[in-house]
């Protein structure tokens, strides 16, 4: 279903790619509570082939829904979900449901044995009975127009063995490795290539899943959160509107929408359906994945860490915007389009960021800063818009919050409606709001919700208050 689970106030998933389970946990307890993020999207726990020079994209060829991966085994995956949830932050798996790994024969990562030409899985069991090859329509077997639907869904997704879920070994096979995920607190879904899936086998499989376990702290009959990821950029007759019935769908649109935008944002006054995006309720939102950017599969230009400027910019208005449930993508560097994560997990510096490779995109002040903001304003309007027609915008939401951004290069200062009650306010980009401690600019709103916001073009060209931060 399309409610993410959060603890009360909380905001934002963080998609930890390829982090291992421990760090997680740690970096649940230490960053991500403190700082009241809403959960964690975690790479794919289940096993997967082991592929020479390990490209992080093996971990989208699974072997078994053993949960053993270069991420951790079974007890670490149990512990990180525990502590995340002990500190209100949830946990979402990446589960590649819609097929098995190829490559001819090998051993998967937690020692189970494959053998892809008899399409032979015995760590399931899967075995060629439970496999598209009889459904596909081309002689290849593969996917070769995704202009058919047909081709889509039954033939195989990069020669990958596609699984049939239309199968009702398959569909039970499935619903056990997510009904064990969920029984250890697991509180949804990210669907792997759910394009590449029928709708109506997904509904059989999504309402035989349990309810989230009470154990865990879920209230009784609280259902799985389910993102399906549907690249759907236009063009292909398969549409994310397929998928709505079953749960939220990434909107690729967002991201590319806003890389086509960076410098005309007074056009994001209304930003959302009008701009030809799925229904808000329908949609998770982010700037960039882990596949777009390295402009694979789901390519066109989008925002990423390495344009650090807008993508603190954009990131803070996706995450002060009202449309979609937000993820941030926290990366780790890399050379070239297959390289997997580094040797070493995250360090983390006196200042808060990563070493050994890891980019920690969510740990940056301008950016960490903005789920308390997100959390603030849930269910607030968008109220008092303000842009100069030329690249700086402003809006409040409701009266518990207002950003005011600058995309200029000339300085913005001019007395803004704020639409909060009257005092002082921490600006939450320029600084922190800790241990009830601003250490940024303050920023006075006088009795009639006006203050006078002076923000010039630097490193940080906007400006962030909210009722829970106060100077
Ligand atoms: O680039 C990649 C992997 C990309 C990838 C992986 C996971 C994702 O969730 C994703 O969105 C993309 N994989 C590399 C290398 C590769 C891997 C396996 C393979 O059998 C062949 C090649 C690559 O060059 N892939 C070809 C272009 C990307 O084609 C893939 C897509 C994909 C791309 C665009 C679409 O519009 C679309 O509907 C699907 O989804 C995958 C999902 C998977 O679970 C596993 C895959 O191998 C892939 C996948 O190859
Ligand atoms: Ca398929």
């Amino acid at each position: 279903q399309w409610d993410p689970n959060f603890a009360p106030g909380r905001a934002g998933i963080v998609h930890l790619f390829e982090w291992h389970w421990d760090t997680i946990a740690d970096e649940c307890g230490t960053f991500l509570g403190p700082n009241k993020f809403g959960g964690v999207q975690i790479s794919p726990p289940n096993e997967n082939r082991i592929v020479e020079g390990r490209p992080w994209w093996e971990r989208y060829q699974p072997v078994s829904y053993m949960l053993k991966t270069r991420s951790g085994d079974r007890s670490a995956f149990k512990d990180m979900v525990n502590r995340c949830n002990a500190v209100g932050v949830r946990i979402f798996a990446d589960v590649v449901i819609n097929h098995m790994c190829r490559g001819g024969t090998g051993v998967g990562i937690g020692g189970n044995s494959f053998d892809t030409n008899i399409q032979d899985f015995p760590g399931v069991p899967y075995s060629a009975l439970d496999f598209n090859d009889n459904k596909c329509p081309t002689a290849s077997g593969n996917i070769e127009n995704y202009g058919n639907v047909n081709q889509v869904r039954n033939c195989k997704l990069e020669r990958l063995p596609d699984l049939d879920q239309g199968n009702d070994y398959v569909r039970g096979k499935i619903v056990i490795f997510t009904n064990d995920l969920t029984s250890l607190g697991v509180a949804g879904f990210r669907v792997d290539a759910a394009k590449h899936m029928w709708p109506g086998d997904l509904k059989v499989i999504f309402n035989a899943l349990d309810d989230l376990p009470t154990e865990k702290g879920f209230p009784s009959g609280t259902r799985p959160f389910i993102v399906q990821e549907v690249i759907d950029q236009g063009g292909e007759p398969i549409k994310a509107n397929e998928y709505f019935s079953l749960g939220r769908v990434t909107e690729f649109k967002y991201g590319l929408n806003l890389a086509s935008n960076l410098d005309n944002i007074q056009y994001l006054e209304n930003f959302g359906e009008d701009w030809g995006m799925m229904p808000e309720g329908n949609s998770m939102v982010f700037l960039n994945n882990h596949d777009n950017q390295r402009n694979h599969g789901g390519g066109g230009n989008v925002i990423t860490f390495e344009d650090a400027k807008n993508l603190k910019i954009f990131t803070a208005f996706m995450m002060a915007w009202p449309y979609g449930v937000p993820r941030i993508m926290s990366s780790y560097h890399f050379s070239n389009t297959d390289e997997g994560p580094p040797e070493s997990q995250r360090s983390v510096n006196a200042d808060g960021s990563c070493g050994n490779g890891w980019v920690c995109e969510h740990r940056w002040r301008q950016i960490k800063n903005m789920a308390a903001f997100s959390a603030v304003a849930s269910g607030q309007p968008v109220k008092n818009w303000w842009d100069n027609n030329d690249n700086q915008i402003a809006f409040s939401r409701g009266d518990k919050a207002f950003i005011a951004i600058n995309k200029k290069s000339q300085t913005l200062h001019r007395t803004l409606q704020t639409g909060m009650p009257s005092g002082q306010y921490c600006d939450i980009i320029s600084g922190n709001f800790q241990n009830g401690i601003c250490n940024g600019q303050c920023i006075t709103v006088d009795d009639s919700g006006y203050a006078n916001v002076r923000i010039p073009s630097n490193e940080n060209p906007f400006v962030a208050i909210h009722i829970d931060a106060p100077c």
